[in-house]
């Protein structure tokens, strides 16, 4: 018996207000896996990635995720039920220092949890004390990519984690990815850059328009499918 997805996105449709930016959108991720969601600027990328997280809510259409119906769920909820997410914008705190933007949603404050991390990317506890504002727009992205990683969710939620990033943090990034996977977590990832996506994608999506005009299932010329799509 097939088991069931970790997270199923069925004939998704909404926006903002009467805007319907994702039309009738379907996609499903198991367990273990990475579904790339990559397209041009504009295309309704961030807004699907705020539907099946709530800070949006749809017009029609569902969202399961673990088996149950979440598609009206709010935020909170759906992240207590195990559903992690490192928005593209307004991700770090900058008038907070590095150390309490990463520990701030923990009673405990312990930065324990982020020691594999920070052995990645050492430039993160090297600042700890420094008012987070102060970083570097690739710093601010890995601060909340580790972040989200550094969460026991079954699934991570990235959208445009490589913003700003430099290559050879690109690389670390998918290398955590794929250490998460291995361990059973799955990844919807909003992304551009198609270097991640090759480097982490089981699966890979295009989007148009609002619509998903491509699907990938597998890593064999899935680079060079987007990139001919794309047109890049
Ligand atoms: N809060 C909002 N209110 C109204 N329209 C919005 C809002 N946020 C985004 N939009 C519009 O929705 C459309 C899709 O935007 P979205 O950010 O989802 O695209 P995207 O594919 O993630 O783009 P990018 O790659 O540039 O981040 C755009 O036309 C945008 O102007």
């Amino acid at each position: 018996m097939k088991a069931a997805p970790l997270l199923s996105i069925d004939n998704l449709t909404g926006g903002y207000g009467e805007i319907v930016i994702v039309t009738d959108l379907s996609l499903a991720l198991s367990q273990g896996q990475a579904l790339c969601v990559t397209g041009r600027n504009g295309v309704g990328k961030s807004t699907l990635a705020r539907l099946v997280t709530g800070s949006l809510m749809p017009a029609s259409g569902q969202v399961v995720f673990l088996g149950e119906d979440l598609t009206f769920a709010p935020a909170h909820g759906r992240a207590r039920q195990g559903m992690g997410y490192a928005p593209q914008e307004g991700v770090v705190f900058d008038t907070l220092s590095v150390a309490e933007n990463l520990t701030l949603h923990h009673r405990d404050r312990s930065l324990e949890r982020y020691k594999e991390l920070f052995a990645m990317f050492p430039r993160l506890p090297d600042r700890l004390g420094q008012r987070a504002g102060t970083l570097s727009g690739g710093e601010k992205k890995i601060l909340s990519f580790c972040r989200a990683l550094a969460e026991d969710t079954k699934l991570v939620i990235l959208d445009e984690p490589t913003e700003g990033v430099q290559p050879e943090n690109i690389a670390l990034m998918a290398e955590a990815i794929n250490r998460a996977k291995d361990a059973g977590r799955g990844f919807l990832i909003i992304e551009q850059n198609l270097s991640l996506v090759e480097a982490v994608a089981d699966q890979a999506a295009l989007m148009d328009h609002g619509e998903c005009i491509y699907t990938h299932s597998g890593t064999i010329n899935l680079r060079a499918e987007l990139a001919e799509r794309l047109k890049i």
